[in-house]
């Protein structure tokens, strides 16, 4: 198997391991809001992503965990070119990708792919596997000329793990993990730095859900991959993610080392979101600290004034309605060297930790085999930093 061909980067040489390959600045994309049929007049606009900045570093999975409709499928879709913004920069190699266009985009494409949630929906029934991992070179056909292609899809079906004598069947005949790495097949066919996958397991059951995340990780070092690895839960994105940003109502809340995160989170709606992580163990559940929160997510279309968050948030204040909190340092950790100085949107943000140590597994066994356990906390304790505690607690 020619592995080296395939595994060859598309772009070069570029950043080194660690070093930022995208730098995403202040990313918006705002959806207009009609009415009338004929003379179609904006009423409004739905907020989707506003004002969104955060770095992929070369090497890395970044996690992007958040509830459904924050805006999570509209970062992947502006990344891999499929939207464009309202506002704000794509960096890829330093270089503003959101002015380019013609020819120049989509040699950026090419870098960049995607790999989508749903393989039930996203694999055009009526082509063979064959055709649908090697679409992607009708449109870039100086990766595979024509006379090379079939050799080329059937290393790539090699390389996920399936049967490349599969290649003239249609999707119907595969069972969803199987789906699923034909997508992820597609997804390298044009041999990307980086992918962003959204929801790549969501759609999976359980064990099958470890299998293809162990495939990404495999492929990830196999092929020198970038991962942008978006997740509606936190105890998906934990095993794969090096760094986790979470997503609240087309913002970021609190970005973070793996530990920092699930450690040490320091905004509330991560702690919540921790919180709600199913525990498999009867008598952790039995124990946990729940944090629920009440209300709906606000609508996008006209999101609360000051922080996003504050309409469900134990702590909010007259300071939380008036003035947006920055994503960066908060100011009480600044002097820190510890693990709870990292980014976080909140101004009363304090430490929490909502999973206990007795409850981790050690490292190496967490995620993989699909039993993490990320149980709350067992006493609630709060690690404050100076000053009181904010507001009434109306939780647990
Ligand atoms: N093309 C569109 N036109 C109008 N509104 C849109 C469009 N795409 C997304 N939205 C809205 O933008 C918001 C964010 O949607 P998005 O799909 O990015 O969220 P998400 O976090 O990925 O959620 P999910 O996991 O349910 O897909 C939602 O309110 C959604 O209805």
């Amino acid at each position: 198997m020619a592995r080296d061909e395939a595994s060859g980067a598309a772009a070069g040489a570029g950043p080194a391991p660690g070093e930022p390959l995208l730098e995403i600045r202040d990313l918006v994309k705002h959806f207009p809001l009609t009415r009338g049929v004929l003379f179609k007049k904006q009423i409004g606009a739905v907020k989707a992503v506003d004002g969104v900045s955060f770095d992929l570093r070369k090497g890395e999975t970044l996690g992007i965990v958040g509830e459904s409709g924050c805006g999570k499928s509209t970062v992947a879709k502006l990344l891999v070119g499929l939207e464009r913004p309202t506002a704000g920069q794509i960096r890829y190699r330093g270089e503003d990708i959101t002015r380019l266009s013609g020819r120049a985009m989509k040699a950026v494409r090419r870098n960049i792919q995607m790999v989508f949630q749903d393989p039930y929906t996203s694999l055009n029934p009526r082509m063979t596997v064959g055709d649908i991992v090697g679409e992607p070179y009708e449109i870039h056909p100086e990766v595979a000329p024509k006379g090379d292609r079939r050799r080329k899809v059937q290393e790539l079906l090699d390389v996920v793990g399936l049967n490349p004598e599969y290649i003239n069947r249609y999707p119907h005949q595969f069972s969803g993990g199987q789906r699923q790495r034909i997508g992820i097949a597609r997804g390298l066919a044009l041999r990307p730095e980086i992918i962003v996958a959204d929801e790549p397991v969501s759609a999976l059951d359980v064990s099958v859900q470890a299998q293809v995340v162990n495939l990404l990780e495999q492929l990830q070092d196999e092929f020198d991959l970038s991962y942008v690895f978006i997740a509606h839960d936190l105890s998906v994105v934990r095993h794969i993610s090096d760094r986790i940003a979470v997503m609240y109502l087309g913002r970021l809340a609190e970005i973070g080392t793996e530990e920092q995160i699930y450690d040490h989170p320091t905004h509330p709606y991560t702690q919540a979101l921790l919180s709600a992580v199913p525990v498999p163990d009867p008598d952790s559940r039995a124990s946990r600290d729940r944090i629920l929160l009440t209300g709906d997510v606000p609508s996008p279309a006209s999101p609360p004034s000051g922080c996003r968050f504050r309409t469900r948030c134990w702590k909010a204040r007259d300071l939380c309605a008036e003035v947006v909190p920055p994503l960066e340092v908060p100011p009480p950790f600044r002097e820190s060297t510890g693990p709870a100085r990292h980014p976080s949107a909140c101004h009363f943000a304090h430490e929490r930790q909502v999973v206990r140590d007795e409850d981790r597994l050690p490292d190496g066994e967490d995620g993989a085999d699909g039993e993490e356990r990320l149980p709350g906390g067992e006493d609630g304790e709060e690690r404050l930093p100076d000053g009181p505690e904010p507001g009434p607690v109306a939780h647990r």
